[in-house]
């Protein structure tokens, strides 16, 4: 296979993922939810370029360790279905990942939000 069509179809299976991932993964579904909730509000209140840039950033950083996570715990599924402490550790820590960053993106969009919703009160 050339390298143009390996490319391809390596994109095809990405995207065939992020399908996957949105569409029956229920965190995958509640953080679209959330995402497109938080790229309104930025319409709606008028955010500045470089608030676009960190709100996309933690977007993108929020969204991708969710599927990371997302996969990490089908591996786990999928090697030891049982309950076992070393599973109980990993799955533990990659979820702890995807809180610690969504902890983060909250407190970063309060930050941007917050003032422009006082400013219109
Ligand atoms: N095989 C296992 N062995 C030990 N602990 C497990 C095991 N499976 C799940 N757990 C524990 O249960 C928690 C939840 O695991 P689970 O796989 O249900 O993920 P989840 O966070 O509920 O994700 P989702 O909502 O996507 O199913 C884990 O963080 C871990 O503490």
């Amino acid at each position: 296979m050339n390298k143009k069509r390996s490319f391809f179809k390596a994109f095809y299976h990405a995207w065939k993922g992020i399908q996957q991932f949105f569409l029956h993964d229920r965190n995958g579904r509640i953080h679209l939810g959330a995402a497109i909730a938080t790229v309104m509000a930025g319409f709606v209140l008028h955010v500045s370029n470089i608030e676009w840039i960190v709100l996309l950033l933690c977007i993108a950083a929020v969204i991708s360790l969710e599927m990371i996570n997302a996969a990490i715990e089908k591996l786990c599924d999928m090697v030891h279905e049982a309950y076992h402490p070393t599973i109980k550790n990993i799955k533990d820590i990659s979820a702890g990942a995807v809180l610690l960053v969504s902890i983060i993106s909250v407190v970063i969009a309060a930050i941007i939000f917050i003032p422009k919703i006082m400013e219109l009160l």
